[in-house]
């Protein structure tokens, strides 16, 4: 039923009431400066790690904070990673399992960026929460809990068991967390029967979406080094093959001007579009207008809603990234640097493969650069390697969700993919086998990683009752999934 029931009504009416300390939660969240990234600041991520999993506790959860050991730092120091969450709630057989993903770091954020607020410090202005982790991801991750909350305060019996998988590690690449999926599959994962990631955005402002895909992505790490030390340009000058200058021809050479990858055999591989795929591009309500206003840009290559869609979705794409050992600071500085090291990568789509394309990039750059002769050192290496993910929409996961977003927000879902790349999700899927699904709450102008990260007060409460309806449609889901089951054993 797309109406919402009595129950429902209920549990969304508290919510309603109670959104200001839903809200006051969330600013304690954001208050704590979570940065994964910056080694400095690792004891505060461990330090919210430690506080999701209490808020879990006075849930009622088993919440076990799993360690995870130490990292190298570039500078060959060690560090400590914060640990991982695996809390549980409820334990009925009856009863289907339903895991949820977040994390609780966030990326770097200061003031000085360019922030208009105290990054952290949740400030509502216009409806609008800013703050570094409002919507990536500690809104999410605050709704699923509210949602509980909210179950829990009306005395309500859960519809179904909950699992939490929480870390702190996400915005660094989450490290260490496949060796424990892994290790936990045959564990914490055996009565799993879905898998939820609320840690994407919907395609549009109003919208709401459900995502069935993501991207993949090959990062790689150019490095051309000279001679041991820098030198100055009017002393050396003209008279050696300069680092920068081999990189900067090794990085033109990647891409067209529109945008079409260089190296030999990339498409190779990528899905053919058949017309049934088309169609699933015109049906998608998507402003390329609004797109361009949220990404404030002039132009994009492409002019159709259908093109963006499919060269977000379905086409690879290659980005440079940066230069380390580049001169960046204003002024100029007459210096040839000795060694420079370009970052780059592809977004993969299905069905290429990541081994392949490593071969492929690395062959192709060691052509380019044995065509210029240079007497510098080339090496390049893959630091990152994420494949895509595409589930089944057709899923009774999927539908679930439907119901659920129709019944909160009066309206069917967006079936989207994302451009970006969440490696837990094909992680999960390929590991433990089980239904996994993206369910975004924040809307496309929330400016994850920028410096005017929000989430609407609109998306934070909605999204609260949309995991609430969750549970309620999974439950329902259930029942019918058993009685066709049960029917099918007793004819
Ligand atoms: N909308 C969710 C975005 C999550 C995100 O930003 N993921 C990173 C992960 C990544 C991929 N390669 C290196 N890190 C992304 O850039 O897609
Ligand atoms: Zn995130
Ligand atoms: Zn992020």
């Amino acid at each position: 039923s797309s109406s919402s029931s009595g129950l429902e009504n209920r549990i969304f009416q508290y919510i309603d009431l109670h959104q200001n300390e839903f809200i006051q939660t969330l600013k304690e969240w954001v208050a704590v400066e979570s940065d994964s990234i910056q080694p400095q600041l690792r004891q505060e991520v461990t330090r919210m790690v430690e506080l999701t999993a209490d808020r879990l506790r006075a849930l009622g959860a088993t919440a076990e904070l799993v360690k995870l050991g130490s990292h190298k730092l570039t500078d060959g120091h060690s560090l400590l990673l914060p640990p991982l969450i695996l809390a549980e709630l409820g334990k009925d057989p009856q009863k289907p399992t339903v895991c949820f993903y977040g994390h609780v770091d966030v990326q770097p954020a200061k003031k000085e960026d360019g922030w208009k607020t105290d990054p952290y410090k949740l400030t509502e202005i216009d409806g609008n929460l800013y703050g570094r982790g409002a919507t990536d991801n500690k809104g999410p991750v605050l709704a699923w809990i509210n949602a509980v909350e909210s179950f829990r305060a009306l005395k309500l019996d859960m519809p179904v068991n909950l699992k939490f998988i929480i870390e702190g590690m996400e915005e660094a690449g989450s490290l260490g967390l496949e060796e424990v999926i892994k290790k936990e599959n045959q564990r914490f994962f055996s009565d799993v029967d879905y898998i939820v990631i609320s840690d994407n955005l919907w395609l549009n402002n109003r919208k709401p979406a459900l995502t069935y895909g993501t991207r993949g992505n090959l990062c790689f790490s150019v490095e051309v080094q000279g001679g041991q030390r820098d030198l100055h340009s009017g002393t050396f000058g003209g008279i050696i093959h300069e680092p920068m200058t081999d990189l900067i021809a090794l990085l033109d050479s990647l891409v067209d001007t529109s945008g079409r990858i260089l190296i030999p055999g990339v498409y190779d591989d990528v899905d053919s579009l058949t017309e049934e795929e088309k169609k699933l591009y015109e049906a998608i309500t998507f402003d390329p207008e609004e797109h361009k206003n949220n990404s404030g840009v002039k132009k994009f290559l492409y002019d159709t809603k259908e093109e963006i869609l499919m060269h977000l979705w379905r086409y690879p794409s290659l980005s440079i990234h940066g230069i380390e050992g580049a001169f960046h600071e204003p002024g100029i500085k007459t210096v040839i640097p000795a060694r420079v090291i370009g970052k780059f990568s592809i977004r993969q789509v299905p069905h290429m493969n990541v081994s392949v394309g490593e071969r492929q990039v690395i062959q192709y750059l060691e052509d380019v650069f044995s065509k210029r002769n240079s007497s510098n050192e080339l090496k390049v290496s893959v630091p990152i390697s994420a494949m895509p993910w595409v589930a089944d929409i057709n899923d009774p996961l999927y539908t679930a969700a439907g119901r659920a977003i129709k019944t909160v927000f009066g309206q069917d879902p967006e079936k989207i993919r994302d451009g970006a790349t969440i490696p837990i999700a094909q992680m999960f899927q390929n590991i433990t086998r089980k239904s996994v699904m993206m369910l975004p709450i924040g809307a496309a102008d929330d400016g994850e990683h920028s410096q005017k990260e929000k989430i609407s007060r609109h998306n934070y409460i909605q999204g609260t009752k949309l995991f609430a309806a969750l549970f309620l449609e999974i439950a329902k889901l259930h029942g019918q999934l058993q009685e066709a089951s049960n029917t099918k054993t007793t004819n």
